[in-house]
C-alpha cells in the first residue's frame, strides 16, 4: 500500500498549522462509510466473484462525491485514501460536494464489453441504496469512462424505476453528459500547467513536457498543452514510452494507438521507444505524472530533472519521493488542485441535470476556469511564496471541511 495512502501526514501538519485539536484528525480521516461487496459474474468458464468497493469519506460540504475505478490493485484501502482526497479536492475548488471513491479489483481489458456491462450493472445494484443524486454521485476514474457510467445511470433508474440524471457523471452526451468532461481533467491539468509555470518566471508555452500515462487524462493533458505551443517530448503508457526531442505529434500517436490497438512505444513512425522509467528523468522543464499511485517514489525521485512536477494522477509522488524533490528544489502542484477540473464539470454536469439546462461548451468552460481561476488565485495567496502548494491547498480545504464539520455539529 502507497507511502502516501491516505493524507494523514499532511492532515496533522495542516491542523497543527491551523492550531486546530490534533483529535480532529481522527475524524477527519475517519470515513462515514466503508462498503465492500462481492460481485458473482457468470463468464463462459463458469462463475467469477469480483471484490467492489465504495468508501464515503466526509459528507459535511455536500453529497459524496468521487470516480469509480476498474483496476488490478483497486482495494479498500486504496478507495479509502482516494476518497479522502476528493473530500480535500472539492473543498479546495468550493463546490458543494463530499470525498468518495470506489472500484472493483478487475483488469478491464481482460473482460469483454457484456462482461464489463454486467460487472457494472451488479456493482450498482449492490451500491444502489448509497447512490442517489442527493447523496453519493460516482464518474469516471482509471479503467472507466462515458460508457460505464451509462451502465451506472442505468441500473440505478431501474432500481428507483425512475430517471436521475444526476446519479452519475461522466456520462454520455446523448444520457445528460456534459460537453466538455470526457477532456475536462487534461484541460484543467493544462491550465493549473500554464498558471504554475508562469508563476516560476518558466518561458511558457516554450517549454518541453513529458507525461507519464496516456488515457483519458494524459491524452488531453498532452493535446491542450501541446495546442498553447508546448512541446511534448515523451509520453508513455502501461507498456513503454515514446520519445521524440523534436516534440510528438500528440493527435497522431493517440490515433495511431487506437486504430491499430497498440502501445505508445510502438508507435515508431512518430517517435523512438524508451523505458517507462527513464521518461521520468529525462531533461525537461515539466514533468506530469497522469496514471498511477506511487509512481514516483524514493528510488527514482533523485533522477528527476524537471523543475516543475503537475500531478495529473491522484497521489503519483509518495512522501518520501516528495521529500527528495522539494530538497532538490523541485516545485510539485497537488493532485487535488492540478486535476480538479474533472470533478468541477462533474458539478457542472450534476447542475445541469437537476436544473434541465443544457450549457454550450463556452458556457461550460467559462465557468470551469473561473472555478479552478479562483481556487489557484486561493492557493498562491495563501502559500504566500513560503509553504508549498500542497501545504497550502491543504490549509484551504481542511479549513474548509472543519468549518461545515463545526456548523452542523460534528466537531
Ligand atoms: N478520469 C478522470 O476524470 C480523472 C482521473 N484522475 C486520475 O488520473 C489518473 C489517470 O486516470 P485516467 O486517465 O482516467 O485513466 P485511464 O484508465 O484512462 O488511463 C490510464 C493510463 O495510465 C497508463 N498506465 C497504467 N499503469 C502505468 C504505468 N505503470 N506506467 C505508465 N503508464 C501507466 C495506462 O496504460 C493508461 O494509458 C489516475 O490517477 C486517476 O485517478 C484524476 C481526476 C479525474
Ligand atoms: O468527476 C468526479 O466526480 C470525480 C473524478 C475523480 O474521481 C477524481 O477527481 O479523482
Amino acid at each position: 500500500m502507497s507511502q502516501r495512502s491516505c493524507g494523514t501526514n499532511y492532515l496533522s501538519w495542516a491542523l497543527d498549522y491551523l492550531g486546530m485539536d490534533e483529535r480532529l484528525c481522527a475524524y477527519l480521516t475517519t470515513p462515514y462509510r466503508e462498503i465492500t461487496v462481492e460481485l458473482p459474474l457468470l463468464r463462459k468458464n463458469g462463475i467469477v466473484v469480483f471484490k467492489g468497493y465504495r468508501v464515503q469519506h466526509n459528507h459535511a460540504r455536500g453529497p459524496f462525491k468521487g470516480g469509480i475505478r476498474y483496476h488490478p490493485e483497486m482495494n479498500l484501502a486504496h478507495a479509502h485514501a482516494l476518497a479522502e482526497l476528493m473530500t480535500w479536492k472539492t473543498a479546495l475548488v468550493n463546490i458543494p460536494f463530499g470525498g468518495a471513491k470506489g472500484g472493483i479489483t478487475c483488469d478491464p481489458a481482460a473482460l469483454d464489453e457484456v462482461e464489463r456491462e454486467m460487472l457494472t450493472k451488479l456493482y450498482t445494484r449492490r451500491m444502489a441504496n448509497l447512490f442517489g443524486p442527493e447523496s453519493d454521485i460516482p464518474a469516471p476514474d482509471m479503467g472507466t469512462g462515458p460508457q460505464e457510467m451509462a451502465w451506472i445511470y442505468d441500473a440505478y433508474s431501474g432500481y428507483t424505476s425512475g430517471h436521475h440524471p444526476g446519479v452519475v457523471t461522466g456520462k454520455p452526451l446523448q444520457l445528460g453528459g456534459s460537453i466538455g468532461r470526457i477532456e475536462a481533467t487534461g484541460r484543467g491539468v493544462s491550465l493549473v500547467t500554464k498558471w504554475a509555470a508562469e508563476a516560476l518566471n518558466m518561458s511558457f508555452p516554450d517549454v518541453t513536457v513529458a507525461i507519464q500515462g496516456f488515457g483519458n487524462v494524459g491524452v488531453h493533458t498532452a493535446r491542450y498543452l501541446k495546442q498553447v505551443g508546448c512541446r511534448i517530448i515523451a509520453v508513455s503508457d502501461v507498456d513503454g514510452a515514446l520519445y521524440n526531442q523534436a516534440g510528438l505529434d500528440i493527435e497522431a500517436v493517440r490515433k495511431t494507438c487506437e486504430e491499430k490497438k497498440i502501445s505508445v512505444n510502438q508507435a515508431l513512425d512518430y517517435g523512438d521507444s524508451i523505458k517507462q522509467d527513464e521518461l521520468l528523468a529525462l531533461d525537461v522543464a515539466i514533468l506530469i505524472p497522469a496514471a498511477i499511485g506511487d509512481a514516483i517514489h524514493e528510488d527514482n525521485a533523485p533522477k528527476v530533472k524537471a523543475r516543475l512536477i503537475v500531478e495529473a494522477a491522484n497521489m503519483p509522488i509518495t512522501h518520501e519521493g516528495e521529500r527528495i524533490l522539494t530538497s532538490n528544489g523541485i516545485t510539485i502542484i497537488p493532485d487535488i488542485m492540478a486535476n480538479a477540473g474533472g470533478v468541477t464539470v462533474s458539478y457542472l454536469e450534476w447542475i445541469q441535470n437537476r436544473s434541465g439546462l443544457i450549457w454550450n461548451l463556452e458556457e461550460v468552460e467559462k465557468k470551469t476556469d473561473h472555478i479552478l481561476y479562483q481556487a489557484w488565485c486561493a492557493l498562491c495567496r495563501r502559500r504566500q511564496n513560503e509553504l508549498s502548494y500542497r501545504q497550502a491547498a491543504y490549509l484551504i480545504a481542511v479549513e474548509r471541511v472543519a468549518q461545515s464539520s463545526a456548523l452542523r455539529g460534528y466537531i
